[in-house]
C-alpha cells in the first residue's frame, strides 16, 4: 500500500463519519516496543526468528540502523528507543560514530543514559548542548570494575525515562560480572522495564528486578524465536472509538494477548470506567459499549503513552477526569501537555494543571464542528483526536505522524467506514 492511499503525507486530513453504529475489525500494528528490543537483543544474541515485527517507522529505523552500524553518522529521527538504545548498544561494543535525531531529539535529554555508560568505561561526547543528543562515541576503556569479580553497581535514575534504564539493562549480559542498577527517584513507566526483562529472560538473561535494584547475571543471551505481540498502546485509539461512537457499536482486535508484556493494557480497566466493555478470546479482544462512571481518577505515571487517549475521550463524553502521573508528558514528542491543552480548547475542553502533579479534564460545551487539530509532530496527537470524527466533522494536520508507530491508522479508520479527505 502506497503512502499515499494511508494519506501518509503532510496535507490536512478532513474526516468524517457518515453516521450509524461502528462495527468491523481494527488491524493493530505490533507493538514497537517489543519489537525494538527483541531487534536489539536478537543483534546481542545471535540468529533467532524475530515474527510479527513492527512496520511502524520506530522500528524499521531500528533494523535500518542496526544494519549500518559502522556508519560515520546514524540518525534515529524521532524514536526515543532507537535514540536511547542504540546509545547503549553501540556505546558497550566499542563503536565510534556520531548519533543524532529530529530537532525535537535534540531536546529529549540523554545525559542520565550517557553518564550510566562513561562509569561502564563508554567514551561519549556532546556534539551541541550537554546532557542531549547529538552524541559521539568514541569507543569503550575497559573499566577496573572489568577485572573484578564483583557486579558493576550503577545509581540512576528513574524519574525521567524508563528507556536508559531498559537500554542498560539490555547489554547487562554482556558485562564481565553483570550489571545492578540502584533506581533513585519515582520510577516511572515501570511495566517498560519489566518488559525489557521478560524480552532478556526469554533470550536466555538472568534478569530480575529487587525492588530499588535491578540485577542482571553475567549470562549471555542465547538465541531465541519470539512472535512480537499487536501494540496495546495502538489499541487505544480502537477503545476510544468505541467510547465515542453510537450505541451498539462493536469493534474486534485481534492479535492482542490476555497476558501481555505490555503495561498499556491498563487501558482496559480504564476505559471500562468510559464505557468500553473488554471480552478477551483466544486470538484477540472484542471490544463492546457499556455504563459510562460519572468521574474518572487515573495515575498515568505506568502508562504516559495512554494520557492523550483518555484525556480526549473523558472530555468529549464530558466525564469529570483526575490525572496524575504525567511528568514525563512535556518530554516526549512534543510538550504533550500543553499540546492537549491548546487543541482540546478548540473543542471545548480543558485540561487544568490543579498543581503537585495533578491535572483535572473537564468540558463544557464540548462539540466537534470541523475545527482543524494540530498534531506537534506527534502521532499522538493525531490518533487521540482523529475518533472525535465520530461526533462531527475534523480535519487533522500533518496526517503523516501517524507512521511512528501506526502506518496504517488511516487506512484502518477508511476501512471502518470513516471517508477521509485530504485538503491542501
Ligand atoms: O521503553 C519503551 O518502549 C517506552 C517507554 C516509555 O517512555 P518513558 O520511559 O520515557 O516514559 C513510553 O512512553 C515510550 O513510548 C516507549
Ligand atoms: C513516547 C513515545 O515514543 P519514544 O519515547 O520511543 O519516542 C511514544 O511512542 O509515545
Amino acid at each position: 500500500m502506497g503512502s499515499a492511499a494511508n494519506h501518509l503525507t503532510n496535507s490536512p486530513l478532513h474526516l468524517q463519519w457518515p453516521g450509524g453504529p461502528l462495527s468491523g475489525t481494527m488491524q493493530l500494528p505490533a507493538s514497537k516496543s517489543e519489537s525494538n528490543r527483541a531487534l536489539i537483543i536478537q543483534a546481542l544474541a545471535g540468529s533467532g526468528q524475530l515474527d510479527n515485527l513492527s512496520d511502524a517507522n520506530d522500528t524499521q529505523l531500528m533494523q535500518r540502523l542496526l544494519a549500518a552500524e559502522d556508519s560515520a553518522e546514524l540518525n534515529a529521527e524521532d524514536a526515543g528507543t532507537v535514540m536511547r538504545f542504540l546509545t547503549a548498544y553501540l556505546a558497550m561494543s566499542g563503536r565510534q560514530t556520531v548519533l543524532t535525531g529530529t530537532a525535537r531529539m535534540q531536546e529529549r535529554p540523554i545525559g542520565v543514559l550517557v553518564e550510566a555508560l562513561r562509569q561502564l568505561g563508554a567514551r561519549i561526547d556532546y556534539l551541541g548542548q550537554a546532557g542531549y543528543p547529538p552524541l559521539r562515541l568514541r569507543g569503550r576503556t575497559p573499566q577496573p570494575a572489568d577485572t573484578d569479580d564483583q557486579p558493576v553497581t550503577l545509581q540512576v535514575r528513574g524519574d525521567i525515562s524508563s528507556q536508559y534504564i531498559s537500554a542498560l539493562l539490555m547489554i547487562g549480559p554482556l558485562l564481565p560480572h553483570g550489571l545492578r542498577l540502584r533506581l533513585t527517584g519515582k520510577v516511572g513507566s515501570r511495566p517498560y522495564l519489566h518488559m525489557t526483562l521478560a524480552l532478556m529472560r526469554h533470550f536466555g538473561a538472568q534478569a530480575r528486578d529487587l525492588g530499588v535494584i535491578f540485577d542482571v547475571r553475567p549470562q549471555p543471551y542465547h538465541p531465541a524465536d519470539y512472535t512480537i505481540e499487536a501494540d496495546w498502546s495502538a489499541a487505544s485509539y480502537a477503545y476510544a472509538l468505541v467510547a465515542l461512537a453510537l450505541p451498539g457499536s462493536t469493534l474486534w482486535l485481534p492479535g492482542l494477548r490476555r497476558h501481555s508484556w505490555q503495561g498499556d493494557q491498563a487501558i482496559v480497566g480504564i476505559m471500562e470506567q468510559l464505557g468500553v466493555q473488554t471480552e478477551f478470546r483466544e486470538d484477540g479482544i472484542k471490544l463492546t459499549q457499556g455504563p459510562v462512571a460519572t468521574a474518572l481518577n487515573h495515575d498515568f505515571t505506568d502508562c504516559p503513552d495512554l494520557a492523550q487517549t483518555v484525556a480526549v475521550v473523558a472530555a468529549a463524553l464530558q466525564v469529570p477526569a483526575n490525572f496524575t502521573g504525567l511528568e514525563s508528558l512535556r518530554i516526549k514528542e512534543t510538550d504533550r501537555i500543553a499540546a492537549l491543552q491548546t487543541e482540546l480548547a478548540k473543542l471545548g475542553g480543558k485540561l487544568t494543571d490543579a498543581g503537585e502533579g495533578r491535572f483535572v479534564v473537564s468540558a463544557s460545551d464540548f462539540e466537534v464542528n470541523g475545527q482543524t487539530v494540530a498534531t506537534y509532530h506527534d502521532h499522538r496527537m493525531a490518533m487521540a483526536f482523529a475518533p472525535l470524527a465520530l461526533r462531527g466533522p475534523l480535519t487533522i494536520e500533518s496526517p503523516v505522524v501517524v507512521r511512528k508507530s501506526f502506518p496504517q491508522f488511516w487506512q484502518q479508520l477508511s476501512q471502518l467506514g470513516f471517508q477521509l479527505a485530504e485538503r491542501n
